[in-house]
């Protein structure tokens, strides 16, 4: 019998082992790396498998506690690339204080991630603010924290997107206690990375109805009802770097984004003459818990993700509430039917055909020029 078993593949059933070890509660050691299984339950075997896949594609730095997984974990930090020093971020709120006083500014998805922070900073600089989404408790808990730090409401309405007698319900609700908004960001999403062939008609369902349906029931009831107040309002979608360009794995997203940025430059084009302005935001990778819980659920792709980003990191849900704010404020009453990128680079560097030529050393560029030169003729 022919045992074709590889260092590689032997470590790899070694940490299997492991893992298996680690799923019943034990605390392992392998090349001096202490990892002690994050998850309790059933979920162990599944985080110990998580670490074993990562480390196979990623090797885990020495000393750093796997952690896959588990919402009782801290999202891994990958680094940041030494270029990084030249480009850190400046979490301070841009806009001058008060440039949305006696606004009244609704976000979808205000209770987490980036739609948290757009509130929160929108709030910061004056604004009343309501916050919808799903989960009631989580808003609630966003909206109290986020009155407390600035001492204007946020109003917290639960609300599905997917359902255009919900959204009526809540932007109803919205009316009685603040009336209609000025600024409106459709910010809520849904996404998981899936090879298309395994995905349901359901699973495509979900998503479009959040991202696609959901943005085009809340933007298209509240523009009626804009209209009908005769009351201009700032409209923001968020979408994504690949709603351009298109990526497997998230077809639906992709699909869904697409479409939100054909209604956003459409309703811009058509809606104008009402007072109402239409921008997108499309954000490069931030770490939030809901997107990179459904989208790098290992921590395996992080690395080669920064990797591709020329400015050495990813982005702060601050980055992307500074150009939200602006975007959305009475200093950009010029912009209309505009897409901005906000991605440190990401979406060029992965479109240019030669760009992998960064991973080419000084002395390998000295013989290849030699070489170029060396060539005559055709
Ligand atoms: C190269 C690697 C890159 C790494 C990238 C890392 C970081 C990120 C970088 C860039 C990010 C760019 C864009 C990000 C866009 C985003 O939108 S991020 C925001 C993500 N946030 C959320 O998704 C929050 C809300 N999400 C949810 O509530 C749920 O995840 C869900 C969307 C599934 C909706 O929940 P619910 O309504 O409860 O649906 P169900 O659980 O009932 O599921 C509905 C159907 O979908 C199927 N399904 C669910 N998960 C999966 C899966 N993982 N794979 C395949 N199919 C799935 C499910 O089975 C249901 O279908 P059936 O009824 O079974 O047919
Ligand atoms: N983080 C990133 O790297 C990137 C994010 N984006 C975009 O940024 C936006 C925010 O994402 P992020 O903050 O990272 O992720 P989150 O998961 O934190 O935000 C998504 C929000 O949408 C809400 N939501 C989901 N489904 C529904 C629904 N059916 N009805 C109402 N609300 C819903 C969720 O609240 P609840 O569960 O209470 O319903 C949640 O607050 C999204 O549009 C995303 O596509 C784009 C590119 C990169």
């Amino acid at each position: 019998m022919n045992f074709d078993l590889s260092h590689e593949k032997l470590f790899t059933y070694l940490l299997i082992l492991c893992s298996i070890i680690i799923s019943f509660g034990g605390v392992v050691r392998t090349h001096k790396t202490t990892y002690r299984a994050c998850a309790v339950g059933r979920l162990n075997m599944a985080a110990a498998a998580a670490v074993v896949f990562r480390r196979n594609l990623f090797p885990l730095k020495l000393g750093q506690k796997a952690c896959a997984l588990h919402s009782s974990c801290a999202l891994r930090d990958a680094d940041p690339l030494p270029q990084a020093s030249f480009f850190p971020p400046n979490d301070a709120t841009m806009l001058p204080p008060g440039s949305f006083s006696d606004k009244v500014a609704f976000v979808t998805g205000g209770g987490t991630g980036l739609g948290r922070a757009m509130t929160q900073g929108l709030s910061q600089l004056g604004a009343t603010c309501v916050i919808a989404s799903r989960k009631l408790e989580v808003l609630q808990k966003t909206a109290e924290e986020i009155t407390a730090q600035t001492g204007n409401k946020v109003f917290p309405v639960a609300c599905d997107v997917r359902d255009p007698a919900a959204v009526a319900q809540c932007l109803d609700q919205m009316e009685k206690l603040t009336g209609l908004p000025d600024v409106v960001i459709n910010n809520a999403a849904g996404n998981f990375v899936s090879p298309s062939e395994k995905l349901s008609p359901n699973g495509w369902k979900t998503i479009v109805d959040i991202v696609l349906n959901g943005t085009a029931f809340v933007t298209l009831e509240l523009g009626k009802r804009l209209i009908r107040q005769d009351k201009g309002a700032s409209f923001l979608a968020i979408t994504t770097i690949y709603a351009e360009s298109g990526s497997g794995f998230v077809v639906p997203s992709a699909s869904a984004k697409a479409g939100v940025e054909a209604l956003y430059k459409s309703l811009a084009a058509e809606w104008g003459r009402y007072g109402l302005r239409f921008n997108i935001i499309q954000p490069g990778p931030i770490r939030t818990k809901g997107a990179f819980s459904r989208l790098d659920p290992t921590g395996a792709f992080e690395k080669s993700m920064i990797g591709r980003i020329p400015v050495g990191r990813l982005g702060t849900p601050n980055e992307i509430k500074n150009l939200a704010l602006y975007m959305s404020s009475h200093y950009a009453t010029w912009m209309s039917g505009a897409v901005v990128r906000l991605d440190g680079g990401e979406y060029v560097s992965m479109a240019g055909e030669f760009n992998d030529l960064r991973k080419v050393s000084k002395q390998q560029w000295d013989l290849i020029e030699a070489m170029i030169r060396q060539t005559k003729g055709s």
